[in-house]
Parts: C-alpha cells; sequence; structure tokens
C-alpha cells in the first residue's frame, strides 16, 4: 500500500533550493507513481557537490512500494500502447515545450544537485529536451516490413511492437538527458516507464515527473522510483513485468545487472563506461590539437563517459603539445557553477576527489610527470584541479582505467601502426577522436579503432539523430536515431496464408 502524503510540506532544508527557483513544485522530495506523490519510510539528504550544504531530500522507497509502482506500469501499459502514434507524440512534444519553458529552473536544480556549470547545465537541458522532440516524430515512422512471399498464397509481414514496461536505471553526470533519451524512445514506441535517478541527483529526474505530469501523460506511464540503488535495481532486474531494462552508468554495475536481469530474460540495453583515445596525427596543428583535447579531457569536470582519457601525440610534437595544453587548461577557471565564467565544477563527491589524487599518484609512482595541476588552489574540498601529466605508459591506472575526474594523460607515439593496438589497449569501446588531415590515415584509424563511435576534428560528436553507444565492455545496443527504439520494441512476424489466389 503506498503512502501519499501532503506534496507540499518540504523539508526545511528543501529551503536551500527554493529561492533560486521560479516555479517552487518543480522541487520534489517524494517518488512519483501512478501520478501520485508517494513517501518512502525513510529519506536521504541530496548534497550540493560545490558546498557540500544540504539542499534537501529524497525519500527512499521500500520494496512493497516498488511492487506498487511495478503493477502501475504494468496496469498502465495496454491503454498507452493503444493510443494512436500522434497521440503519444502530443503528450510527448507537450513535455517538451514545458521542459523548454522551465529550462532555467531545471538547469538551476541540476547545477545545486551535480555542480555543472550553468553553462553546461542549460546545454544538458536542451541536450535532453531534443530527444523528446525526436522520439515524438520517430513514433510517428515506426513501420513494419512487408516480405515476398515463399508460401503460395500467403501474405507476410512484420510489426514493431512496444515491449512492455521499460526500466531505465540512470548516472548522476548527466541527470536530465539521460532520462529522456531513454524515456523518450520508450513511451514514444509504446512502452511505460519506471525511472530510478541517482540517488546523488534525484531533483532532475523528479522535476521531470512534475512536468511530465503537466503534459497529461495518464498516471502509471511514467514513473520514478527513488532509493537505494542496488535494492531498487535488484527488484526491477527480478519482477518478470518488466521486460526492458535500459542502464546508463558504470561497467561494474552493468555487469551486476546483466547477471539479475538474465532471470527473466529482459530485453537489455546497457551505456557504460569509456576510456577514450584522443589522437593526434603528425600533420594536425600542434595549438589547435591541444584546444580540442582540453575541450575534450575536461568536459563536465572529467566526469563524462566520452572524456578523452589517454592523449597519443606524435615524438616529434610531443613537447610543444605538452606546452600547449598546459596553457590551454589554464584558461580553465574551476568553481561553483552558478559562478559567472566558471567553466569547472567540483566533482560529485570527496571520493571522487580521492580516486583522481590516487590516479595521480600512482602514474606519477609509475614515472610520469607531472606537468601541471596544483590542488593547493582547489577552491574547496569536493575540487580537483585540471592535471596534465605526461610519459604515461599502459602500466597506469591514468591509462588501464575510465578515470571519470579531471587527470589528463598524455603518451607519445612514433607510427600510426603501434599506435591503433595501443589506442585499442582497453576493455572499454566506448569513443575515440582523432585530429589530422591525412585522409588515408584517417580512413585507416576509423576502421582499426574499436570503439563505437569515433569523432574526426571535432569534440561535439553526439546529438538526438546520431546511434550513441559503445562495443566491448562500454555496452549493448544504442540511444537515439532511428534505431533508439530498437531497445524498446520487438519485430513480430506474421504469415497471413491460404489466401484466395491471384491478385
Ligand atoms: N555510455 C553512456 O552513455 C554513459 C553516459 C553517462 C555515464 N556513463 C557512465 O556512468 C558512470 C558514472 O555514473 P554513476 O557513478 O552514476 O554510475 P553507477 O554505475 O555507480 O550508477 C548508475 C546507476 O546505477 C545505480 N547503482 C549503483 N550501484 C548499483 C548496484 N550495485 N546495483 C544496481 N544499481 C546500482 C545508481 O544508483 C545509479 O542510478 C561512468 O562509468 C560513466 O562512464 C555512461
Ligand atoms: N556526454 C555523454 C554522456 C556521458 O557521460 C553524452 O553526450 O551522452
Amino acid at each position: 500500500m503506498s503512502l501519499s502524503f501532503n506534496t507540499t510540506t518540504h523539508s526545511k532544508v528543501t529551503d536551500a533550493i527554493m529561492p533560486y527557483l521560479k516555479d517552487a513544485r518543480l522541487v520534489r522530495e517524494l517518488a512519483y507513481i501512478n501520478g501520485k506523490w508517494v513517501y518512502g519510510n525513510d529519506d536521504i539528504a541530496v548534497f550540493n557537490p560545490a558546498t557540500n550544504d544540504v539542499i534537501g531530500h529524497c525519500t527512499q522507497l521500500q520494496p512493497p512500494q516498488l511492487d506498487d509502482a511495478i503493477a502501475a506500469a504494468a496496469n498502465a501499459f495496454p491503454a498507452w500502447r493503444d493510443l494512436l502514434a500522434d497521440e503519444r507524440a502530443a503528450r510527448l512534444l507537450r513535455w517538451h515545450d514545458l521542459i523548454l519553458e522551465h529550462k532555467e529552473d531545471l538547469a538551476t536544480l541540476m547545477v545545486l544537485e551535480q555542480g555543472k556549470s550553468l553553462a553546461d547545465a542549460l546545454g544538458e537541458i536542451d541536450y535532453g529536451a531534443s530527444f523528446v522532440r525526436w522520439f515524438a516524430e520517430e513514433g510517428r515512422r515506426a513501420y513494419g516490413d512487408t516480405i515476398p512471399s515463399h508460401i503460395a498464397n500467403a501474405q507476410l509481414a512484420t510489426l514493431r511492437e512496444p515491449i512492455g514496461v521499460a526500466a531505465l536505471i540512470t548516472p548522476w553526470n548527466f541527470p536530465h538527458a539521460m532520462i529522456t533519451r531513454k524515456a523518450a524512445a520508450a513511451l514514444a514506441i509504446g512502452c511505460t516507464v519506471l525511472i530510478k535517478p541517482a540517488s546523488e541527483t534525484p531533483f532532475s529526474a523528479l522535476a521531470l515527473a512534475e512536468l511530465a505530469e503537466r503534459a497529461g501523460f495518464p498516471p502509471g506511464v511514467i514513473n520514478v522510483v527513488t532509493g537505494r540503488g542496488a535494492d531498487i535495481c535488484a527488484a526491477l532486474c527480478r519482477a518478470d513485468p518488466v521486460r526492458a531494462l535500459s542502464f546508463t552508468g558504470s561497467t561494474r554495475v552493468g555487469k551486476l545487472l546483466l547477471e539479475q536481469a538474465a532471470g527473466t530474460v529482459k530485453k537489455c540495453s546497457m551505456e557504460l563506461g569509456g576510456n577514450a583515445p584522443f589522437i593526434v596525427l603528425p600533420d594536425m596543428d600542434i595549438a589547435e590539437a591541444a584546444r580540442a583535447a582540453v575541450a575534450a579531457k575536461f568536459q563536465t569536470a572529467g566526469q563524462d563517459c566520452l572524456a578523452a582519457n589517454r592523449i597519443f601525440v606524435p615524438r616529434s610534437g610531443y613537447e610543444a603539445f605538452l606546452e600547449a595544453f598546459a596553457g590551454e587548461m589554464a584558461h580553465i577557471k574551476v568553481g561553483n557553477g552558478f559562478e559567472q565564467g566558471v567553466t569547472m565544477g567540483p566533482l560529485i563527491s570527496h571520493r571522487a576527489v580521492a580516486k583522481a589524487q590516487e590516479i595521480v599518484d600512482d602514474a606519477v609512482t609509475k614515472g610520469a610527470r607531472l606537468i601541471a595541476g596544483s590542488q593547493h588552489s582547489a577552491p574547496g574540498p569536493n575540487f580537483f584541479m585540471p592535471t596534465l601529466l605526461a610519459d604515461v605508459t599502459p602500466q597506469m591506472k591514468v591509462f588501464r582505467e575510465e578515470n571519470f575526474c579531471p587527470v589528463a594523460g598524455v603518451l607519445a607515439y612514433d607510427h600510426l601502426d603501434e599506435l591503433i593496438p595501443l589506442a585499442n589497449d582497453t576493455e572499454y569501446g566506448l569513443a575515440a577522436y582523432v585530429y589530422g588531415h591525412d585522409i588515408r590515415h584517417i580512413w585507416q584509424l576509423l576502421r582499426g579503432l574499436e570503439f563505437g563511435m569515433v569523432s574526426v576534428n571535432s569534440v561535439k560528436m553526439t546529438g538526438h539523430g546520431i546511434p550513441f553507444g559503445g562495443i566491448k565492455q562500454s555496452g549493448l545496443g544504442r540511444e537515439g536515431s532511428r534505431h533508439g527504439f530498437d531497445e524498446y520494441s520487438q519485430i513480430k512476424y506474421y504469415c497471413l496464408g491460404n489466401l484466395p489466389g491471384g491478385r
């Protein structure tokens, strides 16, 4: 039995948010189940990583309440599935418009709970909203096929059908767009959804639920379940009515969920960790390459699955590149995401800062040069200053692991033939960057690099129309693009036999 409390009562600390917002009703601290705001019997604090202030609390559901949410999504599925694609699209487009109408408030919530700069947060809202519009339109083109029959007097064809209830589990680094990239595809094709946001950043997800309610999504179609990740996700994996599991997060957790989902043979899509190489070709201008590498490395304070983790530079230009990179790095302004001109916010927690320091210490102990990166000037305990390491080797953590922090590792190479195996020397395979002009070298790398996405001469590679995803241990499936429905739908083949002969 779900308890639904008076939703106007906010814990006193949520007043830490109120002065920042125009629309106070976007701040929700309760779970959203079957069109109601539901209180678990416990809650956890939500922190501003820039200041360590408690900005609010988020309720933690208990397993029986999760059963209510799963039942609500299952009960709402048939009616949502049977709407016309145009009717689903109308609600998605209204949701899209409301997201953009409340862009500043949504970005403010994101800065408060995730820490990124206000400019980055506003950009993420635009990015996230673009998936809602994209899939609203794609839903009108979810075609099947007709098949030339090999059976006499028969007609053969396929239907693309929604798979049913989809569980969407998302990370804290992009707390808005990683939800809409999944939810919009699932909803547009006719699925109902159970969204489980990261415990660090629940408010972005709950604000999306508030706006979805205002957009007219029927009760049970969109649900946001909050609580301890391991417990909630295990329960979702065990639940047979949940037919699709879409996870964005670390490879470690992705593997756990794949194991847990096997028991009910769920359709799983995994957007996991990355360890992107950034390759500078011999004919590339060093200063331009350094500018691009800094942008690719320090986006989201390095807490980005696409961050350039390992930077490969021709030996002939190595020292010049290091000097240019350090010079560009010096332009990064580290601070509170609300401060004018800040381009890099805090890490998500002090644990993340300790991990970053561990990566630097490991590299230096194993022979790397610390070219730049003094932590003395960090403006708070959760900040880590941009750091540049040279003479990195494959034995170092900065090379081997997804370091997810503002620490750049740079290596020199002599020949492309040695470079490709080195760039591929990782269990990850999400994204790679190539900067240069020789089309033969570019093509050799495009084909030789074992990554799901390769961007040539552009740091920006993502968007609603591209198939986002990785290979190897960076994931399964694709999000966005015309492929985005695959994770939430199934093909039904049918044969109409014994038809009257002739035309
Ligand atoms: N490939 C992509 O599109 C993409 C995009 C964003 C982030 N990421 C990856 O996400 C990671 C950072 O995000 P994160 O720290 O939130 O990842 P995470 O794996 O720690 O958590 C992701 C989600 O899983 C839940 N979770 C955590 N531990 C769990 C457990 N034991 N069992 C079940 N669920 C659990 C969390 O509550 C959260 O909602 C990085 O590896 C990054 O590369 C990938
Ligand atoms: N920057 C990525 C999110 C990964 O961390 C994206 O654009 O999807």
